[in-house]
């Protein structure tokens, strides 16, 4: 069986630049098209020169219709906008979308709903195989725990990023709040400021720090009087999450349409 045509999108992108070394390197899959936002300079320049090394004869190209109508999948770490546009794409040409882009709003999730009625789409806010186990411990760790265990959610991330509270740090807290037999919408804290009054029992809260280069560092603190119970990763290489892609929409090839993440991925 001929090796599943992959695209990156937002190939000029920190996690793009690594998905595309990652599906060059494997054995299972081709890299078949890649793409940038239109008026990105990378956009008609060939990939390998544009990262820096000898060409490869693939041509980035701004425009995501030529390239997605011949692919098999599409790995698409960008913005909430262009993977609900990519969505659309993908669910014409019936190929796996896989979507690590973080920070969609309930309008968002709602269009990448309609769009896995035609096309599988596998989407994480960590496609690496520690923090989807550290999901399940978190899980069970807060329905072992009772309410006088206070459920805080820290993460830390590189000065660029732009949405908060991570795509990981709301996993985790999904988990915690599933772990207590709740949606996170009813037990998630706003962010503190000011005079926040004491905290209420029972509630998620979640802190994010900002600076540098950190990757991601992601800690679930369980908090009672005189113990604390923490449950932390740290990531210290994007390959992981690249690595993880790859494997969904390897994965994903032989699934129907519908919506997926990386515990089905990964059999958790
Ligand atoms: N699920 C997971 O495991 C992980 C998720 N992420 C998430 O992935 C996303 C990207 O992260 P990161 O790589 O650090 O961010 P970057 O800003 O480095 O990359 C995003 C890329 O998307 C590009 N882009 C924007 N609009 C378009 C468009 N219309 N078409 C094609 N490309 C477009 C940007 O191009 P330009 O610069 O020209 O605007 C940029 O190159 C974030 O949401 C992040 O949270 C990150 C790591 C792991
Ligand atoms: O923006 C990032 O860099 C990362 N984003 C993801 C998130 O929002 O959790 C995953 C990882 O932590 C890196």
């Amino acid at each position: 069986m001929e090796k599943p045509g992959i695209v990156v999108t937002g190939v000029s992108g920190r996690m793009g630049q690594m998905l595309a070394r990652i599906v060059l390197a494997s054995d299972k899959a081709r890299l078949v098209g890649v793409t940038v936002r239109p008026g990105n300079p990378w956009a008609g320049r060939d990939l390998g020169e544009a990262m820096g090394g000898p060409a490869i004869g693939l041509t980035v190209t701004d425009d995501p219709v030529q390239a997605i109508a011949s692919a098999q999948a599409v790995i698409d770490f960008t913005t909430p906008d262009t993977s609900v546009a990519i969505a659309e794409l993908t669910a014409q040409a019936r190929a796996v979308h896989v979507i690590g882009t973080t920070g969609f709003e309930p309008a968002h999730l709602a269009k990448l709903k309609a769009a896995a009625r035609h096309a599988p789409i596998i989407r994480a806010g960590n496609m690496s195989l520690g923090v989807n186990l550290l999901v399940g411990l978190t899980r069970r760790v807060a329905a072992a725990l009772g309410e006088d265990w206070d459920i805080e959610v820290v993460e830390a991330h590189h000065n660029r990023k732009v949405d908060a509270p991570s795509g990981t740090a709301l996993m985790l807290g999904e988990a915690a709040a599933n772990g207590r037999g709740h949606p996170l919408e009813d037990l998630r804290t706003p962010a503190r400021e000011g005079i926040t009054g004491a905290r209420q029992q029972g509630t998620i809260g979640f802190s994010a720090i900002r600076g540098g280069d950190v990757v991601g560092e992601h800690d679930v603190i369980f908090a009672a009087a005189g113990e604390r119970v923490v449950l932390r990763h740290l990531a210290t290489d994007r390959a992981i999450f690249a690595r993880g892609a790859l494997q969904a929409a390897l994965w994903g090839q032989d699934k129907g349409p519908g919506e997926y993440d990386m515990a089905d991925v990964l059999g958790l």
